[in-house]
């Protein structure tokens, strides 16, 4: 996840749109440096778990979906991991390669009893579609047989995965220059290493190469403890819920400062406190605030990555 920093970091150091405030940082970094709130993986209680290879395949479709909920008024995160969970309890092998290269949209749509069409939903439909085959083509029709292969190391495991399945290879480019974010990709790893709490198929030595997941809770969240500042055009845009498009500067300043300011605030807290924490605590911390606060206003690209 080396690329994902640098070119973050490259980005933020050329942001026009969107700017990190040191003095923000500061802020956060000390009212976090002797403890960060510790928010328990799955402490929605939503999530599929049994100890076992259909827990890593179920995160893996999960994640194969988790982008773009925003669309629709009701719709959110919830609805996908709970709606999974429960068509997997229903049936074991719900999510086997075969079926998954053969779901259609109002298929799933019931899966996560929604009674309207997902956003998206043909491109959710292709990205289970491709998981399914390259499954099957690759690991044994196995995600465990995937997370496996990468000898406990995420940084492989966001690689191999970027190399065999299409729809997770979030890149974009900003000012001329190739930039990476891997959103999907990383939240697997973090999703594995999270619920399996660092054991068995969870179990990382490199944990501490994964960064925040460059969603669209995040960034809000970042701005509102004063980290980000938005330019008063893009400010403007978000509060009139304007799209921001997919690969516009703005977009890609709000996703690369918010993994740069996440690891300065990780940084700082080292200074402050000697202590080592992980950017995936703090983004689950940050994402968790921001999910509860009822006013959080975030920006609205239309996207598979995030
Ligand atoms: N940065 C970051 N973004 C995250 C998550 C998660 C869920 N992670 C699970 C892992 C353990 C916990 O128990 C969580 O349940 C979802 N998202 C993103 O949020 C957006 C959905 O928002 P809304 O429309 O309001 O439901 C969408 O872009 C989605 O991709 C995270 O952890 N970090």
């Amino acid at each position: 996840m080396d690329g994902v920093r640098a070119t973050s970091a490259w980005v933020a150091s050329q942001s026009s749109h969107v700017t990190i405030d040191p003095a923000g940082i500061e802020k956060v970094a000390e009212t976090m440096k002797d403890s960060i709130p510790k928010v328990e993986w799955d402490f929605e209680g939503i999530h599929y778990f049994d100890n076992g290879p259909l827990t890593v395949q179920y995160l893996f479709v999960l994640d194969a979906l988790n982008f773009c909920f925003w669309p629709d008024e009701e719709l959110t995160y919830d609805h996908l991991a709970a709606g999974l969970k429960e068509t997997l309890q229903n049936n074991k092998s719900a999510f086997d390669a075969d079926r998954l290269q053969k779901y259609t949209g109002p298929e799933l749509r019931k899966m996560l009893k929604w009674p309207r069409p997902l956003p998206l939903e043909d491109e959710r439909v292709r990205l289970l579609h491709e998981v399914g085959l390259e499954l099957e083509r690759s690991f044994e029709g196995k995600a465990s047989k995937l997370v496996e292969s990468c000898q406990k190391s995420a940084a492989k495991l966001v690689a191999l995965i970027s190399q065999h399945f299409p729809g997770f290879r979030d890149h974009t480019v900003y000012r001329g220059h190739q930039v990476f974010l891997y959103k999907r990709a990383q939240i697997f790893a973090a999703d594995l290493w999270g619920s399996f709490k660092g054991q068995q198929h969870g179990e990382f030595n490199d944990i501490e190469s994964v960064t925040m997941f460059a969603d669209y809770i995040v960034p809000a969240v970042l701005q509102q403890l004063g980290v980000l500042k938005f330019s008063t055009a893009l400010s403007d845009a978000i509060m009139a819920n304007v799209e921001i498009h997919s690969a516009s500067e703005e977009e890609v300043e709000l996703r690369a400062c918010s993994v740069h300011a996440v690891e300065e605030i990780r940084e700082s807290i080292h200074r402050k406190s000697g202590k080592q924490v992980l950017s995936v605590e703090l983004d689950l911390w940050l994402w968790a605030f921001g999910i509860q606060c009822s006013s959080l206003q975030h920006h609205r690209t239309l996207s598979i990555y995030y």
